[in-house]
């Protein structure tokens, strides 16, 4: 797996560019250059930021492995909005919610475009997806479909079925392993139930579990979450552009290497619908994507790397619900008053006599003050997915040049002095007697975004984490292998687009529902 150190390369070439200075006795030159930067600085009341701004580098070397936290520690010093110039990327940090409003609500129309980035641009087949297209008629249409189809109230009543299975699957398969006690990988097992969810959704097909489809589906289940690592890499070219020809992480071969096994998957997944709509099958999202390339006249190649990157994002996508599920279980573990309240409301709304539904959510108040919690401290997408300005604009009082990326930091929002007492804490508490919700118009909260470029998929997502965070916590009672003390649990990060906990999280399943809320679902 590729992992990169910045200060490997931004140091010795910033060392190096000093040492040419003063061996060619050029100080007179670096100092001008200071000079000048400072000076546009000011006239234009641009936000403050990190001074001197190094040639080539920028304030590169102030970032490392978990940049949401270095520019969380920066915002202590230069403020809620700051600007910092990576390679020659310009850059401005979002670290609160006053700003945040600015960002997303106030000049929401200016700020929702994407930069383009060698990956990004690479896993998205050019741009082609919703969250990467920039904003438009197709973006509109395309965010249109997904949550006609998928996301909106009423196709999430239509799918209920399909989530109540596969939950019930997984908690099956829990129930049949935790005999002999042995620690269980909480994010394999609910990422493989939420893939489930999402192949019969959009295909009609259940994959993982059953059929001679395992292998190759297994395969995709890699290749994604090998496209969801690359994703996170700092790519320096983006950053630095004359160094864009020496691909110096060996990140072009990788992106090679995973759209050709993408494009085999996909290929195939194209070419059996094709055949199956000869045979009269029911109507699924792959026809309505089909629909969708055709009234806009795209050719067949075009039309297909659509659809191969409408389903790339969407599988990527599922990861953000599972980091999730993962993050809450281990909180609660680490802090078991929690762990205990949430229980004790389960067994008095729902009883030990039945299995949870969806509709018994509303009545959870506690398991969804858990919940809000845990995407508080633990925002997936901890810097959002960028956003830019096409023209100039004043955020805050501050001027903003064109093209210059935009980084809301979840991170830092969330653990704001202003908005929160003893922010640093994970207390579920704290949100039982607030009005405070997800829906993106509160912005010391802020897990799926606000504004026109907000998380289309915030219905599903949200139902995903409380329906199995509920169920696994209704149906067992959980502790940590032996010898691991829940206040020394590690919470390290691995930074990427979607953030999670750096060790995987393996936990102890003890039955405490009677047998016969545990049967296997009869598929349908
Ligand atoms: C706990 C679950 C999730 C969280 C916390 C979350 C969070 C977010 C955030 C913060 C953004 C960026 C908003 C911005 O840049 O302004 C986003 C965008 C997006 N999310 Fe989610 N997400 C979740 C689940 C999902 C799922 C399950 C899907 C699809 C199956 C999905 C699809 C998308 C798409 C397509 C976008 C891009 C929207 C656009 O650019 O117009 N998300 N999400």
């Amino acid at each position: 797996m590729l992992t990169f150190n910045i200060g490997t390369i931004i140091i010795p070439t910033t060392l190096l560019l000093l040492y040419r200075a003063i061996h060619t006795r050029n100080f007179a030159i670096v100092v001008f250059y200071i000079f000048v930067q400072w000076f546009c600085h000011t006239q234009l009341k641009r936000p403050p930021g990190p001074f001197p701004i190094w040639p080539l580098v920028g304030n590169l070397f102030l970032l490392g492995k978990t940049p949401h936290q270095d520019l969380y520690k920066l915002s202590k010093t230069y403020g809620d909005i700051m600007e910092l110039k990576l390679g020659s990327v310009r850059v401005v940090i979002i670290s609160s919610p006053q700003m945040a409003e600015h960002v997303l609500k106030t000049h929401d129309h200016l700020l929702a475009y994407r930069p383009k980035s060698i990956i990004s641009q690479s896993i998205s087949y050019g741009g082609l997806t919703v969250g990467f297209s920039p904003q438009g008629d197709y973006w509109r249409q395309l965010r249109m479909i997904h949550a006609s189809e998928l996301f909106n109230a009423k196709s999430l009543r239509a799918s209920k079925n399909v989530r109540d299975e596969e939950t019930s699957s997984l908690i099956h398969d829990y129930f049949q392993d935790c005999k002999d006690e042995k620690p269980m990988d909480i994010y394999t097992r609910s990422r493989n139930a939420s893939l489930n969810v999402m192949t019969r959704l959009l295909f009609g097909k259940r994959y993982l579990g059953s059929g001679p489809s395992i292998k190759e589906y297994e395969e995709f289940n890699d290749i994604i979450r090998e496209e969801i690592t690359i994703l996170g890499v700092f790519n320096i070219s983006d950053f630095v552009p004359i160094l864009k020809p020496f691909d110096l992480q060996g990140i072009i071969p990788q992106l090679n290497n995973i759209r050709l096994k993408l494009d085999q998957i996909f290929d195939k997944i194209i070419q059996n619908h094709s055949r199956e709509k000869d045979l009269n099958h029911s109507k699924d999202f792959l026809d309505v994507m089909f629909s969708f390339v055709e009234s806009y006249g795209f050719g067949k190649k075009h039309g297909d790397n659509v659809i191969k990157a409408v389903i790339n994002e969407i599988f990527g996508s599922i990861d953000t619900s599972i980091i999730t599920i993962e993050w809450a279980l281990a909180e609660l573990l680490k802090h078991p008053k929690f762990m205990k309240k949430t229980q004790d409301e389960l067994d008095d709304v729902i009883g030990q006599g039945r299995v949870i539904d969806e509709s018994d959510i509303p009545q959870l108040k506690y398991l969804q003050a858990v919940v809000k919690e845990t995407l508080r401290l633990h925002p997936p997408a901890t810097l959002m997915i960028p956003h830019q300005n096409m023209e100039a604009c004043e955020i805050g009082g501050y001027h903003i040049l064109p093209e210059t990326q935009i980084f809301v930091n979840l991170w830092a929002i969330h653990r704001h002095s202003s908005a929160y007492e003893n922010p640093l804490e994970f207390n579920p508490d704290r949100f039982l007697q607030t009005n405070v919700d997800l829906k993106g118009k509160h912005f010391e909260l802020l897990p799926f975004g606000s504004g026109r470029r907000m998380c289309p998929a915030m219905l599903l997502g949200l139902i995903v984490v409380q329906m199995q965070l509920a169920r696994l916590l209704h149906s067992f009672t959980w502790k940590l292998p032996k010898g691991e003390n829940p206040q020394d649990m590690d919470m390290g990060e691995v930074f990427g687009l979607t953030t999670r906990k750096a060790i995987p999280l393996h936990a102890i399943a003890i039955a405490r529902l009677p047998q016969n809320l545990y049967l296997a679902p009869q598929f349908t």
